[in-house]
């Protein structure tokens, strides 16, 4: 008998082996134009789910909501229904001056400055995503001709804080490339429970930019970061065909 998940209302009999996870619902619309045979699962709280097919791949797009509480959530009710590999395609805040306006930036490692990874495990244990996926999406975005930086993330919980320049500054001497809220719990809590992990952030603020202004020109208009966002949906979607044909 299939088990309906309380948060994402999704069961067995609507999975896919791979799951592409924006933070924002809005996001799952933009991703169904990509797919073939679309169907419409759910939309619970800041869950929307569909599923469908990109060059004759099954995959689902479920939004996670923002921060790592609710991702915590998404990611382990779609283990529970069996989906095994799960790529974010988040927004992000430049952390480095040399990274402009739709740049990705892939994830190989994320600073744990959020609540829900250290509810399951102590801060020693590294957010890393899964060395195959990562290679693939790699792989996936050089050939696909877009621009892209491999490095270290940070997520965090709070976005309006009195001291959010100085946090800035701090992690950006560090050589983290961006910050995001929710790929640090995928890596921990997906990582934990044996799924295959990737993020990809689309770069919708710049560093030492003016972030609330930024953050309403990528809601509204047609612009760098709007094409960021068809380049990692792209890039998560030829990453999962790659991935498919060696299996
Ligand atoms: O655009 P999404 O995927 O939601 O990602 C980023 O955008 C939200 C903040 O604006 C946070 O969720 C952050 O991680
Ligand atoms: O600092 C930032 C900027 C954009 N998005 C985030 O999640 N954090």
């Amino acid at each position: 008998m299939s088990t309906l998940q309380p948060h994402i209302r999704c069961s067995e009999e609507d999975a896919a082996k791979y799951a592409i996870l924006p933070g924002d619902p809005a996001r799952v619309d933009r991703i169904k134009e990509h797919l073939t045979d679309v169907k419409e699962i759910a939309f619970n709280r800041e869950m929307k789910s569909i599923s469908g097919y990109y060059k004759g791949v099954k995959v689902m797009a479920v939004s996670t909501g923002m921060g790592g509480a609710s991702t915590g959530i998404t990611v382990e009710e779609l283990h529970n229904i069996g989906v095994e590999v799960m790529i974010r395609i988040g927004s992000c805040g430049a952390l480095q001056p040399e990274i402009n306006m739709g740049d990705l930036i892939l994830i190989n490692g994320a600073v744990r400055d959020e609540g829900a990874s250290k509810a399951y495990i102590e801060e020693i244990y590294p957010a890393i995503p899964d060395t195959g996926v990562l290679m693939n999406l790699i792989e996936a975005t050089k050939d696909l001709g877009y621009a892209y930086h491999v490095g270290r993330g940070r997520s965090h919980d709070s976005f309006y804080t009195d001291r959010e320049d100085e946090i800035d500054h701090y992690w950006s001497g560090k050589g983290i490339l961006g910050a995001d809220m929710e790929t640090a719990a995928l890596f921990i809590i997906g990582g934990l429970r044996g799924v295959k992990t990737a993020s990809i952030l689309n770069t919708v603020s710049l560093y030492e930019g003016n972030l609330e202004e930024e953050i309403n020109n990528y809601v509204d208009a047609d612009n760098a970061a709007a094409v960021g966002e068809e380049h990692e949906i792209i890039a998560a979607l030829e990453t999962i065909v790659r991935m498919d044909k060696k299996n």
